[in-house]
């Protein structure tokens, strides 16, 4: 058998506890002055940790090594409460209750890797690599499970579309694994998601697992769901009856993972700039670990495992292709299909794209990979990424990576966006300053892993309350009366061009541009003065992108500022295109008033075109949105 793959996480070593312990932690710690945006990557020194080996090599076949790692993580006081502290701390007192793994595997025991919603791909998975790497030690063969919780899909407005994407995911990967011999098993939960703990430790049992491995989901659900695992595979060591085996859970999602990185007061970060840049220090002083794969191949299992008892009947099991609840209509699931592709090649096509290729017009409702030919002689002055400081400002332009969809369900992993950009620039430091495309483009990725750390030190985010307290219920939002204006902000009919322009692509695409999800954000809950909760779950019912942390972030960013639609309109969108694309009742206006048409004509002459007039007066709105603001942050 050969010898197990090293494996780890981008961010230290393979153990995930250890990942927050030991030199990991001393280097979090380290306070994000402006010193550090200076602090060059010793690569040497980084490589030789204090315990004289290096944990970004370490392999999982020796167990001392592993049980070394099991530091339990601390936790600022803040933090202590959380569900994600709760989880290192089920993690270590199931490692002090003697293990199961201690005794001899079972001959024909498998090894298990839990395939979550947001890492479906093979490539640099951690806990899949680290699977893989104990079923080689072992000789055991590897399964991967991934369960459908329906309820949870429910509870969390997890949108079709999305659910949709991730279908078709699997069912490549399926295909995929099934020439490694490794089947794909999966499970609906239809009801009850809290019995899922429950469940699939009787199923392990029955599977005779010797282990189950699977990447850390920082929203409060999934957290207590795998507390819940941890807990009743400790109380079956302590008692002698049920599943017995090794459970670990890694940081993959982020980059830097959420509780790695705290103020010099040891707490966590609640504003994003210095955030922003202890994050670069951090990758920076740490070059090699996040610019080189760290995370093993997937290992094949033999053909035998094909004739495994519990193996066989997997592998003829199929992925559905739809859920129940869930199913979206024919034109739109091939609409998703042709804008949002799954297989092989595809997000290496997407950032191959954006790094390689020149800016151009936007192309709309067309998939991102949408080859154009333009490849560049110099991608460091003259592709995309290049032009990222203009170009994400611009809605009528293809200036971003269109990679959300794929980063959000995992279909590429946050490091490997981070190493494509290091390949086209080189140099010293991964950048991430604002005054280039490529450093601009990496604080973007950054902010996807702020908001995971937000969800995880302050996860009243993920239970419908404000970051911001002063606003806890202090807002006196319009009433139901309104509901129409929720419908006409849904519908793309608030008599706003770019604010209609949006939502109808949100609708038709299952995307919207940043710029522009800012603005509509920005409109529901200062020019409607509606509740931004009711937009924040419109968003993630629709988006295929949809991502609890960075959707909730996004709302609760633009809740605190106001927008004008007519002007920022003019800045995204300077000749209209976006807009008599997605609005094309209003192609034949001319000129800037297709950014406000009611002041250039009347409402008859709106109507005649088989447009809207305003639904609201923004100026008006604006006044009573700042006064309600103001009462609540008084009150608050
Ligand atoms: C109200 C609102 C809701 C949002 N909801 C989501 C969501 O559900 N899922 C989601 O992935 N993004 C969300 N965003 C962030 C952002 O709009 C999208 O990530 C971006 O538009 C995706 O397009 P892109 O891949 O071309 O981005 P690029 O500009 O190419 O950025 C690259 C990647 O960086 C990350 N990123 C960029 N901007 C942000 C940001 N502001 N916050 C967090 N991550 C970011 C994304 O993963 C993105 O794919 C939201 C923003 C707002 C204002």
């Amino acid at each position: 058998m050969a010898a197990p793959k090293r494996v780890r996480s981008a961010s230290s070593s393979a153990s995930p506890v250890a990942e927050n312990g030991g030199s990991a932690k001393k280097r979090a710690r380290r306070s994000p002055t402006k010193e550090d945006e200076d602090v060059k990557p010793n690569i040497k020194e980084e490589a030789e940790d204090d315990d004289g080996s290096d944990p970004r090599f370490r392999s999982v076949s020796t167990t001392a090594a592993l049980e070394r790692d099991r530091e339990h993580t601390s936790f600022p006081h803040e933090m202590e409460q959380t569900p994600l502290a709760r989880l290192y701390d089920a993690m270590r007192e199931l490692s002090e209750v003697k293990a199961a793994k201690d005794e001899k595997p079972s001959k024909d025991g498998v090894v298990v890797y839990w395939m979550r919603n947001k890492d479906l791909r093979l490539e640099d998975n951690t806990a899949l690599s680290y699977a893989s790497a104990v079923a080689q030690e072992h000789s055991l063969p590897l399964i991967a499970l991934h369960i459908f919780s329906l309820g949870d899909y429910k509870s969390h407005d997890r949108s079709p579309r999305r659910i949709d994407f991730q279908l078709r995911q699997l069912a490549y990967l399926r295909a995929e694994l099934d020439k490694l011999h490794i089947p794909l098993f999966t499970f609906t939960q239809s009801s009850e998601r809290k019995a899922i703990p429950r469940i699939l430790c009787e199923k392990l049992a029955e599977w005779n697992a010797f282990g189950l491995y699977a990447n850390i989901e920082y929203e409060v659900d999934e957290l207590r769901r795998d507390i819940e695992v941890l807990e009743r595979t400790r109380d079956a060591r302590e008692q002698g009856e049920g599943w017995k085996g090794q459970v670990e859970f890694f940081k993959d999602f982020c980059i830097v993972a959420p509780g790695e990185l705290l103020t010099k007061q040891g707490k966590p970060y609640s504003v994003y700039s210095p955030w922003q840049r202890a994050w670069a220090a951090h990758i920076n002083s740490n070059l090699s670990s996040f610019i080189s794969p760290q995370n093993g191949p997937v290992i094949a299992n033999p053909s035998s495992a094909r004739t495994h008892p519990i193996l066989e009947p997997m592998f003829s099991h199929e992925v559905p292709t739809s859920l129940p609840g869930f199913e979206l209509a024919e034109q739109e699931k091939k609409d998703m299909e042709r804008l949002w592709p799954v297989g092989e090649g595809v997000t290496e096509g997407i950032m191959g794209r954006f790094l390689k290729t020149k800016m151009r017009e936007a192309k709309f409702f067309e998939p991102p990979l949408e080859g154009d030919g333009n490849e560049v002689e110099n991608p460091k002055k003259d592709s995309k990424i290049a032009k990222y400081t203009e170009g994400r400002n611009r809605v009528d332009w293809d200036g971003t990576s269109h990679i959300s969809a794929y980063l959000a369900a995992g279909l590429i992993s946050p490091r490997e966006c981070v190493r494509a950009v290091y390949k086209v620039v080189g140099g010293k430091e991964v950048p991430a300053g604002r005054d280039t495309g490529f450093g601009m483009w990496i604080q973007e990725v950054a902010w996807r892993d702020f908001y995971q750390h937000v969800l995880a030190a302050w996860p009243r985010v993920c239970m419908s309350k404000p970051f911001n307290l002063k606003y806890d219920g202090t807002i006196e939002w319009a009433t139901d009366d309104d509901e129409s204006k929720f419908e006409a902000w849904k519908e793309g009919k608030t008599g706003f061009p770019i604010v209609d322009a949006a939502m109808r692509s949100l609708k038709a695409q299952g995307y919207m541009h940043n710029r522009c999800r800012m603005i509509v954000a920005s409109f529901l809950c200062k020019d409607l003065l509606l509740d931004w909760r009711k937009g924040e779950k419109y968003f993630m019912q629709m988006l295929v992108d949809g991502d609890l942390g960075s959707n909730n972030g996004g709302w609760q960013w633009s809740v605190i500022r106001i927008f004008n639609p007519a002007s920022q309109s003019e800045k995204v969108d300077p000749n209209g295109t976006y807009i008599r694309h997605w609005v094309p009742e209003l192609k034949s206006v001319k000129g800037k008033a297709i950014h406000n048409p009611s002041a250039a004509l009347s409402k008859a002459e709106i109507l005649k075109l088989g447009y809207v007039p305003p639904i609201v007066d923004h100026a008006e709105a604006r006044k009573k949105a700042i006064e309600a603001y103001k009462e609540a942050a008084a009150q608050g």
